[in-house]
């Protein structure tokens, strides 16, 4: 007969195992779920989370809600206490406006939501792919006095959103409510570093305009054209679009349509707009290390106009009036279309340079990679191309790739350094080599065919590229060319490693 202590230590083994079992059987069936949900991302409404305590995080998120909301973009205002965070993988955009209190620990209404994220980074099972259909940003509401601790919940859920795949489309924001700037901060940060000109239109100091005020390099415009950075001013009269590209930057917070539908801004407002808010970012680089005073007297003239920051610019119907303004202000205009209004390419008046952009070459890519909203999307395409062929000015075809774990490449590395096809002239870079689309006719051709092609097939040596010269003055109106045009001719570099 077994004695009472082996009996008690039997059945103490067989809760431990029961136990075991139900935890396993649990972690599964939540791991299940949470692949299921992961697998099949549904298109929802983004969400705007906000944790906060005394609602000074509620405030701003809903001033956010607001925004988008006047912008025509639908975001859901998320209580987390109403929230069951097992949904999070079927989000595909995710915002946090989250505050850091005691011992840097999140205010009680978000505790459940935040330790979701940080036991789900840790188990191991959950795998790092779970929110990879999830975009997010995180908007940190703290004080610097609590040191370490600064933001520490904010900082804490943007590195496990990140670890379980979330796709940070904006960096982390750190407000501090004790130095006066929360707003402003906020504010920058919701634009995602560029400014709303009036109700429709955007400009943004880029990187290369900074990067060139400081004496470092200029972008892709002055390695193939001379043209400096400092002096240029990326802007768009449209945040509109009637594609929802999945490499967008704006990752989908810029309103979309097939045509105009919004109140009308002035040409006139807009240049004016854009001129005063660029050089008042060019003035806020005074005291950056390298700047001297030379390159931000040049900054605050811009010389040349990038139109082509988000959105699709050609949608606004006074774009022709626009350029005219840029024009008689003797800036040059660089503007860069999607390929989707075919009419509209035709319309234009001669600027400086017309770009389209080529994200694809089937059907059935372009589809999956631009998500366009008009159903003869291929159409529009093909017949933007054509129309490029008839303008009797400087043109470029502009062939974006688009990195997506592999599953997409189409002409070059990244959507964001981006490959320019000036006629026979640029140069690209497919895995690690450098491959030029020289055959302009051909491309012409075959585009005009109607067939399906790959950009493989247009690439050859460099034989020359066209470099024009950006010096004061230089650039002429009437002739919407620089007077100093020159050509280069390096030597080919059909494979640069
Ligand atoms: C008791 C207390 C503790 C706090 N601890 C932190 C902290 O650890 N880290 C931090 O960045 N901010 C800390 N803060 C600052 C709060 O985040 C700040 O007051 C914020 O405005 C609260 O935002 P909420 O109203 O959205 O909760 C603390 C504030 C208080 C009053």
């Amino acid at each position: 007969m077994a004695s009472s202590s082996s009996i008690h230590a039997r059945l103490a083994l067989v809760a431990l195992l029961s136990a075991t079992t139900f935890y396993c059987i649990h972690k599964y069936r939540r791991l299940k779920r949470l692949k299921t949900l992961s697998l099949s991302p549904s298109t929802r409404r983004g969400k705007i989370f906000f944790i906060s305590e005394t609602g000074t995080s509620k405030s701003l998120a809903q001033r956010l809600h607001k925004l988008l909301e006047s912008n025509g973009i639908a975001f859901d205002l998320v209580d987390p206490t109403s929230y069951e965070p097992e949904d999070l993988p079927k989000e595909t955009l995710a915002i946090f406006v989250a505050s850091t209190w005691d011992g840097g620990k999140p205010p009680k209404d978000g505790e459940f939501l935040v330790d979701w994220l940080s036991e789900s980074a840790e188990d191991f099972r959950v795998g790092s792919l779970l929110l990879s259909g999830c975009r997010f940003g995180v908007f940190g509401v703290g004080s610097r006095a609590y040191g370490e601790e600064f933001n520490a919940v904010a900082k804490e859920m943007s590195r496990r959103m990140v670890g379980l795949g979330g796709a940070e489309m904006v960096p982390l924001g750190e407000g501090d409510v004790d130095d006066g700037e929360l707003d402003r901060m906020f504010q920058e940060w919701c634009d995602g570093g560029y400014k709303i000109i009036g109700s429709h239109s955007g400009v943004k100091i880029c990187r290369w305009t900074k990067s060139q005020l400081r004496g470092r390099g200029g972008c892709y415009k002055h390695s193939f054209y001379g043209i400096e950075s400092h002096r240029c001013m990326e802007t768009t009269p449209s945040l509109a679009c009637a594609n929802k590209c999945v490499f967008c930057w704006r990752h989908h917070t810029n309103p979309v349509g097939k045509s105009w539908q919004w109140k009308m801004d002035d040409p006139k407002e807009i240049v004016k707009g854009a001129l005063d808010l660029h050089t008042k970012m060019i003035k806020q680089m005074k005291g950056v290390p390298g700047v001297t005073p030379e390159k931000l007297q040049e900054g605050l003239t811009p010389r040349h106009c990038a139109l082509s920051l988000v959105g699709e610019p050609i949608m606004y119907p006074e774009i022709n009036a626009l350029v005219d303004e840029l024009h008689g202000k003797r800036i040059s205009t660089f503007l860069v279309t999607n390929a989707q209004f075919p009419e509209k390419i035709l319309m234009m008046k001669p600027i400086t340079q017309l770009y389209v952009s080529v994200d694809a070459a089937t059907k059935e890519s372009l589809k999956a990679i631009d998500r366009p909203l008009f159903a003869d999307f291929w159409e529009r395409f093909i017949d933007s191309l054509k129309a490029l062929q008839e303008k009797q000015q400087r043109t470029v075809y502009q062939a974006l790739s688009v990195k997506s774990n592999g599953e997409y490449e189409v002409a070059c590395e990244h959507a964001h350094s981006c490959c320019v096809l000036l006629g026979r002239t640029d140069k690209f870079k497919v895995d690690g080599k450098w491959f030029t689309w020289i055959d302009y006719e051909k491309f012409h051709d075959l585009v005009a065919s109607g067939e399906p092609f790959t950009s493989r097939d247009y690439m050859a040596e460099t034989p020359s590229w066209a470099v024009y010269g950006a010096e004061e003055g230089g650039f002429d109106p009437e002739q919407l060319r620089y007077k100093k045009e020159r050509h280069h001719h390096p030597k080919p570099q059909a494979v640069v490693a």
